[in-house]
């Protein structure tokens, strides 16, 4: 599966043992055929003790900085964009905890000369370095051939050892492994050059019991690895390490691939899952492998079924190429926060079949078609290291064809893809072979211009969670917001909007519901039923007032209250009123009465000039009504003078008072038609008993007094009510400007979510690399600040 987080190949911290074959003869200006294009100032000699793995024209260059257009960024404060941020720190994280051996992803060249045949060695000497040998390494990397020299990354002469290409190239490769890297190595070379040699050994040194010197790269290969897992795994117990390896072992012969683990099974098919990209043989056996036993076994098994034929180059000739590859998954645990990663690469051992001359072998039947097919297969896996060769080189994008032959689809991941390569070039010294050892080395030449595009194929738990949690939480948001407007639930800049709805909701709520005020509730005398209208504008001179001995307050009709003094009037229920009169108040003609009426009339009119300065007041009207509504329906009623009178007047309990209006009658429909026809009140006994003067003159002022003093309170609790609503509602005028404007902010946000999920759901799918996918954040982003939303 392609990993979603790719990350640089890294230089070598354990580079490979100095190559021991062979010692460097004297230099000759040769032309240099092969000397890589990017390397500034490069010398034949500059590659002692290289390692296939190192380049120095990539040293030190990130994968993901090349081709970089865009400027360095400080790292983002968003996790999500810290997982994907790639640095070598980040890379060393995860086992093994040591740098592979690992250079960037320029494929690696080893030219190795077999030493010469019983036939050969007279003319090349036993050693493959005598006089008359047709190739002759001229420094640990470089070889001269016909007048020409050579540059690889390392050259292994007659006198290299098994072991010796093993530390060169299988080592690092195994390191490479283990960090997650899909790693390849491929034989090339012409048909008995030594590329089986080089690859698994004699059969013999492979299933012996013995640790046979001549054990080919493979097997060294499952040794090593397996030692390292364990030694991962003693190191690194905290992180619960757990390696599976599976293995399988195929041969393409014939443009057709068999599975030699199961020889019943031919002809499979090439499968490529378009998810992934990836490459796959339909219905190829895969083995579990734990040790280096099940992996001989294998081994023995595949190559006893691979086919062999016997040419006039080689008498146990390889006819077809054969690929034994393993896969390798590593599941380590971060005990820190309980997560998984999943490190999974694939290790490639291909050992091609040799390419000859049909002239030189004398091919014939078999063995002819056979030659026709390699030479084929060779020849498009040559054309398509010239086109990756050129790509690498110029820069250039062009058709790459993979698809020319079986070989070539089912390696790409290692030809120009997803893994490091090192191809081991095998020539023979032989002056016969000399043209082919000659077609060889341009191959590796060219193959060394290779830039491959590895990275490491690690998925952390987290990581795919983190994505999976943030394409749904911004699905999610995206849908409320569509369809509540953008204003409803979610956080940060939504909680605005919601609370601005909130308080629309709660202005529609206070703007519906009836009008009450507590400060009347909370007044001591809640149980006065009053009509302010009837105080209104109160004229001292008409004013009549009865006091109830109860101070019950009650409406009479004018016209029983306006011929007499003081008249017994018995239109409620046989009550008696006591009725003073102006009239009345002037035949006692006294100093104190008329001072008593003048501050009983004061009192009033001080009390009405605050109602009046209310009375355009909408609230006070709403009010105005619903008492008058009330009174009319209540009427007589009661008020517990104890509650607005002082301990002393207490002895006034036992008299009924009653306020009546001069016009009781239709007085509601008539206040707003002329106020004036209301504003004659007066108090009279509700028994109808006469208090004397005095007494009562008294015990009316300060009722009345007590009767303003209420309905101050009562207004000034009203004014403090409009005031509180208008800074109300002034509030949430303001907040629904704010919540208009953060929709607006809502669709572009919207928006831009949108594109978001897209661009994240096409990482996931893995149709977006992640370079392009940071670059596409990093322009929505410069595109988001570039006119932020003006606050209101
Ligand atoms: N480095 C070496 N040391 C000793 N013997 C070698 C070496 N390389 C090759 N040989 C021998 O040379 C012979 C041919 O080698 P090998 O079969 O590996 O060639 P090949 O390239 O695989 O040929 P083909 O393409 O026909 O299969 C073998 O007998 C092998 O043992």
């Amino acid at each position: 599966m392609r990993s979603l987080f790719s990350r640089q190949a890294r230089h070598p911290t354990t580079p490979p043992p100095p190559f021991s074959g062979g010692e460097t003869p004297p230099r000759r200006r040769t032309p240099k055929e092969n000397v890589d294009p990017s390397t500034p100032a490069h010398h034949p000699h500059s590659g002692d003790h290289a390692s296939p793995y190192r380049s120095p024209s990539s040293a030190a260059k990130p994968l993901l900085t090349r081709n970089r257009s865009l400027p360095p960024r400080p790292p983002s404060s968003n996790p999500l964009k810290r997982k994907l941020d790639v640095s070598p720190a980040r890379a060393a994280v995860g086992p093994p905890p040591e740098a592979a051996a690992a250079s960037d992803s320029g494929v690696q060249v080893v030219v190795r000369i077999r030493p010469p045949c019983s036939v050969e060695g007279e003319e090349a000497g036993e050693d493959g370095r005598g006089p008359d040998a047709c190739v002759r390494k001229m420094a640990t990397n470089s070889v001269a051939i016909q007048g020409q020299d050579f540059t690889f990354d390392a050259v292994a002469d007659a006198a290299s050892t098994q072991e010796d290409l093993f530390k060169l190239v299988g080592q690092p490769l195994v390191e490479n492994c283990l960090s997650g890297f899909n790693s390849s190595i491929f034989a090339y070379g012409q048909t008995g050059s030594g590329k089986t040699y080089t690859m698994w050994g004699p059969l013999s040194a492979i299933s012996g019991d013995s640790m046979g010197c001549e054990r080919g790269l493979t097997p060294r290969v499952f040794e090593q690895l397996f030692s390292r897992i364990k030694e991962e795994q003693g190191k690194h117990k905290d992180k619960e390490l757990i390696y599976n390896c599976t293995c399988s072992f195929l041969e393409i012969y014939n443009e057709q691939i068999t599975d030699l683990l199961d020889p019943m099974q031919k002809n499979l098919q090439i499968r490529e899952d378009v998810k992934t990209a990836c490459v796959y043989v339909e219905s190829l056996t895969k083995e579990f492998v734990f040790t280096m036993k099940d992996v001989t076994q294998l081994l023995v098994k595949g190559l006893a079924n691979r086919r062999t034929g016997s040419t006039s180059a080689n008498a146990d000739s390889s006819r077809s190429h054969c690929v034994f590859t393993c896969v390798i998954k590593s599941e380590s645990k971060n005990l820190e926060d309980g997560s998984n990663s999943i490190r999974v690469s694939r290790i490639n051992l291909v050992d091609l079949a040799g390419s000859e001359r049909q002239k030189l072998t004398h091919a014939a039947g078999d063995r002819l078609k056979e030659a026709g097919n390699i030479n084929r297969s060779l020849s498009a896996l040559g054309n398509l290291i010239n086109i990756l060769a050129e790509i690498s080189q110029s820069g250039k994008q062009r058709h790459v064809p993979y698809r020319d032959s079986k070989l070539t689809f089912l390696l790409q991941e290692s030809l120009g893809g997803n893994a490091m390569l090192a191809m081991i070039c095998a020539v023979s010294p032989s002056e016969r072979c000399k043209n082919e050892t000659l077609s060889t080395l341009r191959f590796a030449q060219r193959a060394k211009a290779i830039k491959n595009n590895a990275v490491v194929n690690e998925q952390k738990e987290d990581d795919v969670n983190a994505l999976h949690e943030q394409i749904r939480h911004l699905k999610d948001e995206l849908h409320r917001m569509k369809s509540n407007g953008g204003s409803e639930g979610g956080n940060g800049s939504f909680s605005t909007g919601w609370n601005a709805r909130r308080s629309l909701h709660l202005l529609k709520m206070s703007l519906n519901r009836p009008t009450t005020f507590q400060a009347i509730k909370e007044d001591s005398d809640e149980e006065m039923e009053i009509d302010e209208n009837d105080v209104e504008k109160p004229s001292n001179h008409d004013m009549v007032i009865a006091l109830a001995g109860d101070i019950g307050f009650k409406r009479l009709p004018a016209s029983e209250v306006t011929n007499a003094g003081l008249s017994h009037v018995d239109a409620f229920d046989g009550d008696k009123i006591l009725m003073p009169t102006k009239r009345s108040c002037s035949d006692a003609n006294k100093l104190g009465e008329d001072r008593c009426n003048l501050n009983l009339a004061a009192s009033i009119q001080r009390g009405l000039q605050v109602i009046e300065s209310h009375q355009n007041n909408g609230a006070w009207r709403r009010a105005s009504v619903g008492l008058n509504a009330r009174i009319r329906d209540v009427l007589p009623c009661k008020v517990d003078v104890s509650t607005q009178t002082d301990p002393e007047e207490s002895q006034a309990r036992d008299n009924t008072l009653a306020l009546v209006p001069s016009c009781v009658v239709e007085i509601s429909s008539n206040e707003s038609k002329d106020p004036d026809a209301c504003r004659d009140l007066q108090l009279v006994p509700a028994d109808g008993a006469v208090p004397s003067d005095g007494l009562k003159q008294q015990q009316i002022l300060k009722a009345v007094e007590k009767v303003l003093a209420g309905s101050i309170r009562r207004e000034m609790a009203r004014d403090e009510q409009c005031a509180k609503q208008a800074v109300e509602i002034q509030q949430l005028n303001r907040l629904v400007q704010q919540y208009k404007h953060e929709r607006e902010c809502n669709a572009v946000i919207a928006q831009t979510m949108e594109g978001k999920i897209a661009r994240l759901e096409s990482l996931m799918d893995g149709t977006l690399p992640t370079d392009e996918f940071i670059h596409e954040e990093y322009l929505s982003l410069m595109n988001e600040h570039k006119d932020p939303p003006k606050e209101i």
